[in-house]
């Protein structure tokens, strides 16, 4: 089976887009994280808190919830959901031990590096290498089992993380599943069309642990920096702590603020370019915290890295032209923000 992993054998990162710092041990933001052009942009552009009415907070259990879903990824591409039937305590349990691993001395962390040309284990986002600026941030990205890099960083007390891990990717598939089956019927797509999003078989799942360390000075730093993401659909929990912002046209940066026991879901490229860009992709970022450490946990949901993708065949004009979904993961590689601009029609 082609994974992920082999898609990104051929574009390896340098080894200082993946270390992350020793954030605790700073006092002050060093010259490599502070984004001056992101502090001049903060004095020019409020940030604004996204009101419910604006990202909408759609409860799964509701008679109207489907009519609401496809209304927010038209309007969004984004929505909050609750009542989803995530057990809390599992997520409770997600970020206990997400914190359990950050909070382990950083030479432990490098134990399970993630490799120049990898895609799972310890590091700093994929997309680092984009920008001139180091990230506050550091992440552990997991594709199915986490008991190898477990076993390395924990030899006599792996198994309860990768419980928590297992049990949680297998409620979040469940989840995606149902929330794009929801978002696919309101675009009418064909039979085949859905067998290709819904696949069980071969499908992409990647769980990714986000961690923002407090941050001595967080107007100059930057969490994670504005991106789209590049699978089907994402949900992200944001642990209570807000840090998640979407960029509004006309409006600037808003924050997304967390509701307890919602996940933020929101479309990504290859959902936008499904919907033949009738969904929109939300460039979003994550900013830091002074006086506390913030972990976020986001499940992003892919078909099959050997499938194409293309505008479904409802679509009379496709925007987009037809590619394998590893030939865009490669694009988005090379050419990351610009990917998509590259395949329009
Ligand atoms: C499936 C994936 C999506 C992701 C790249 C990855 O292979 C695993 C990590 C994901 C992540 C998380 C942080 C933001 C992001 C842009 C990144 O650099 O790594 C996303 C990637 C993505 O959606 O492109
Ligand atoms: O931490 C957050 O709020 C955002 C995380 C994110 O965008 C991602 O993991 O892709
Ligand atoms: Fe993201």
């Amino acid at each position: 089976m082609t994974t992920l992993s082999e898609t990104y054998r051929n574009h390896p990162i340098t080894d200082h887009h993946i270390i992350p710092l020793d954030f605790d041990s700073l006092d002050e933001v060093p010259e490599s994280h502070s984004w001056p052009q992101f502090d001049e942009h903060l004095n020019k552009i409020q940030t604004h808190d996204l009101k419910d009415s604006l990202i909408p907070v759609i409860d799964l259990a509701s008679p109207n919830a489907r009519n609401l879903i496809g209304q927010a990824c038209e309007t969004w591409g984004m929505f909050q959901v609750i009542n989803h039937g995530v057990p809390s305590e599992l997520v409770k349990k997600v970020e206990y031990e997400s914190r359990r691993l950050f909070a382990l001395p950083t030479h432990e962390k490098c134990k399970v590096l993630r490799s120049a040309d990898g895609a799972t284990g310890y590091g700093s986002a994929r997309i680092s290498p984009f920008f001139d600026k180091c990230m506050w941030h550091e992440g552990f990205t997991i594709m199915g089992s986490c008991v190898d890099d477990a076993k390395v960083l924990w030899p006599d007390d792996y198994q309860a993380f990768c419980d928590t891990m297992d049990a949680y990717q297998r409620h979040m598939k469940l989840l995606s599943h149902s929330l794009l089956l929801i978002i696919l019927e309101t675009l009418d797509v064909t039979q085949e069309e859905l067998n290709w999003a819904l696949s069980t078989q071969d499908s992409q799942g990647a769980l990714q642990l986000n961690s923002y360390p407090r941050c001595p000075n967080p107007s100059l730093a930057m969490g994670l920096a504005p991106h789209t993401d590049s699978l089907l659909l994402t949900l992200l929990n944001q642990s209570g702590l807000s840090g998640l912002e979407i960029f509004v046209e006309g409006s600037g940066w808003c924050r997304v603020q967390p509701i307890e026991d919602a996940f933020v879901v929101n479309v990504g490229d290859l959902l936008h370019i499904f919907s033949n860009a009738k969904f929109p992709v939300l460039s979003h970022r994550a900013l830091v915290n002074q006086s506390k450490h913030r972990i976020s946990v986001a499940y992003f949901h892919g078909p099959p890295i050997v499938s194409r993708v293309a505008p479904s065949s409802r679509f009379q004009k496709p925007c987009f032209r037809s590619l394998l979904v590893k030939e865009y993961l490669i694009l988005k590689a090379k050419h990351f923000s610009r990917a998509l601009s590259l395949i329009r029609t």
